[in-house]
C-alpha cells in the first residue's frame, strides 16, 4: 500500500451539461478526458454552471430524510442482488450505510422504492432522487461518447449504450470521532463503466494512483467526481484504466455521497468490440 503524496486529481472544466460534439471545446474536453482516464481512471468535472437542479442542499436533505428512518423500515429494502437495496451494518465498515435505486432515470422505478420505504408515499423525495439521477445520467453520456471517439471506438458505442443500466447508491458514513482516519468503504475498483459521484461538502474520497500513492479527492461544490470502472477497461481493451478507491474518515461530521453506476444490464456481457471484430 503506498503513501500520501500532494499529487491532485486532474480537474477538467466543462462549461455545461450541453456541449455540442464537434465543436472546440467538446475536442478539447475530450482529449483531457482521454488522459485522465487512461493516466488516473478518475477526474474532478467542474462546471461553469452548475447543473444540480434540484440544488445539493435539496439533495442532502432528502438523504438524511431517508437514512433517519428507523434500521427496520431501511431494511424492508434488502435485496438479493449485490450492491442493491439497502446495505449498511456491516462489521468491517461499521460507518457505512447506503441504499441503491435500479434504474433510477424511470419516476416508476424509483417510487417503486419510495413507496416501500414511505407506505404513505413521498412524491418530493421521488422527485429529487429521480431529477439528480437524470443529471448525472447525461454526464455518464457526455464522458462515454468521449471516451468512445477518443478511441475511435464511436461505432460501437450504440451498442454500448444498449447494454448498460443505471444504479444509483446513495451513501452516508458517520464521522468517526477520531482524530485518526478510519476505513469508511474499503478500497475497491467499480465494476461497471463510469461511476458519476458527488460528494456533500465533507471529504474522504481517496483514489490510489497507478505509482501507488493514495490522493484525496476534494472536489468544489461545483464538481462532480468520474470514477472509470471495469467494465470500461475491459470495453477499451484495457486503455482506460480502472481506479482503486476507498472512502476514508475522521472527525465527527457525517459525510453523504451518491453515485450513479453505469453498469452491464442484467444478461448483458461487455467485451472488447475490437478484438470481436478480430483487429
Ligand atoms: O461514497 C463514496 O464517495 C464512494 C462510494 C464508492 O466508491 C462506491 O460505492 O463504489
Ligand atoms: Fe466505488
Amino acid at each position: 500500500m503506498g503513501s500520501e503524496t500532494t499529487d491532485n486529481l486532474p480537474i477538467i472544466e466543462f462549461s455545461t451539461l450541453d456541449i455540442k460534439a464537434g465543436t472546440p471545446e467538446w475536442n478539447s474536453v475530450k482529449s483531457q478526458v482521454r488522459k485522465a482516464v487512461e493516466e488516473y481512471g478518475c477526474f474532478e468535472a467542474l462546471f461553469e454552471e452548475f447543473p444540480l437542479q434540484p440544488p445539493p442542499e435539496a439533495i442532502v436533505n432528502a438523504l438524511k430524510e431517508l437514512f433517519d428512518l428507523p434500521l427496520e423500515t431501511k431494511m424492508r429494502e434488502v435485496s438479493q442482488k449485490p450492491l442493491h437495496g439497502y446495505c449498511g451494518q456491516w462489521p468491517e465498515v461499521p460507518l457505512y450505510e447506503s441504499m441503491g435505486f435500479e434504474e433510477p432515470i424511470s419516476m416508476h422505478m424509483v417510487e417503486k422504492v419510495t413507496n416501500i420505504l414511505w407506505p404513505e408515499g413521498n412524491p418530493s423525495f421521488s422527485k429529487t432522487i429521480h431529477s439528480f439521477s437524470k443529471k448525472l445520467s447525461e454526464l455518464d453520456h457526455m464522458i462515454r461518447r468521449m471516451v468512445a471517439e477518443s478511441m475511435g471506438l464511436e461505432k460501437y458505442l450504440e451498442d454500448l449504450n444498449n447494454s448498460k443500466s443505471y444504479l444509483l447508491r446513495v451513501n452516508k458514513y458517520e464521522g468517526p470521532l477520531t482524530s485518526e482516519k478510519m476505513v469508511g468503504l474499503m478500497a475497491h475498483t467499480d465494476k461497471g463503466l463510469v461511476t458519476v459521484l458527488y460528494q456533500f461538502q465533507v471529504d474522504g474520497f481517496e483514489v490510489q494512483t497507478q505509482e501507488g500513492h493514495w490522493i484525496t479527492a476534494n472536489p468544489s461544490p461545483s464538481s462532480f467526481l468520474v470514477v472509470t470502472g471495469e467494465a470500461l477497461r475491459t470495453w477499451t481493451s484495457g486503455r482506460v484504466h480502472a481506479v482503486c478507491h476507498r472512502v476514508m474518515m475522521s472527525g465527527n461530521r457525517t459525510r453523504y455521497a451518491a453515485g450513479l453506476f453505469a453498469v452491464a444490464k442484467t444478461g448483458c456481457v461487455i467485451t472488447a468490440p475490437e478484438e470481436q471484430a478480430g483487429k
